[in-house]
């Protein structure tokens, strides 16, 4: 039986805990990490949306972009709304706080930025993959969409954490696990 177990290392942190951050940045690979190496529940928004939806590349063939912005602000308004969230990682999109509803989620619950750069991306992104937004010249894109985005990724997050230059994903979420047990010991006293 291959059951994950439940997190006796996983800190109880009071709300639920975003990952954001652009494109490519990790935000779902970092999340799976918490999950198996420290045992928190995690909670993808993007992997929500496709299970009711069908894939991105699919949503974004027969809708614009603004359906898709609102099938995400619905998900995550419904994950964070859910006390079974309380102490989760949740992984969103990385256009997910350039919707002013979720931004004003967010700025009420903790958020973790992925900071990166272009070159830390450029060969996860090298093709569009199943990202429609990158469609035509992909690094051109992020580069766009990093510069429209940067300030309010920096506004909302609680936690800055450099993902820049290939930094392995344990470090980085032993890294988050480190700041959540530190703030949810704060919370306890
Ligand atoms: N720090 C890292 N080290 C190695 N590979 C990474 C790292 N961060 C992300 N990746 C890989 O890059 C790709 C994109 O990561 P992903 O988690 O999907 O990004 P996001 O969810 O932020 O768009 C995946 O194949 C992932 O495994
Ligand atoms: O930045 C964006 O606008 C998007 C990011 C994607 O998620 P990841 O950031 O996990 O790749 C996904 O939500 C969709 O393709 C749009
Ligand atoms: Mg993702």
């Amino acid at each position: 039986m291959s059951e994950v177990p439940t997190a006796p290392d996983a800190a109880v942190h009071p709300r639920p805990v975003v990952l954001i951050g652009p494109m490519a940045a990790g935000k779902s690979a970092v999340g799976q990490t918490l999950r198996t190496r420290h045992g928190y529940r995690l909670i993808d928004s993007d992997a929500r949306i496709v299970a009711a939806q069908g894939t991105i590349p699919e949503i974004f063939a027969h809708h614009d972009e603004a359906h898709f912005r609102r099938l995400e602000a619905a998900a995550i308004g419904e994950i964070l709304a859910d006390p079974d969230s309380v102490g989760a990682i949740v992984s969103v999109g990385g256009g997910a706080p350039m919707t002013p509803a979720v931004a004003r989620l967010l700025a009420e619950t903790t958020v973790v930025y992925l900071l990166v750069d272009e070159q830390t991306v450029a060969e996860r992104i090298r093709t569009e993959g199943d990202r429609p937004l990158l469609a035509g010249h992909p690094l051109q894109r992020w580069r766009q969409m990093y510069a429209q985005r940067h300030e309010t990724y920096e506004r909302l997050a609680d936690l800055v954490v450099d993902a820049r230059g290939h930094r392995d994903l344990v470090t980085l979420a032993d890294e988050i696990h480190e700041h959540l047990a530190r703030a949810a010991g704060k919370e306890q006293r």
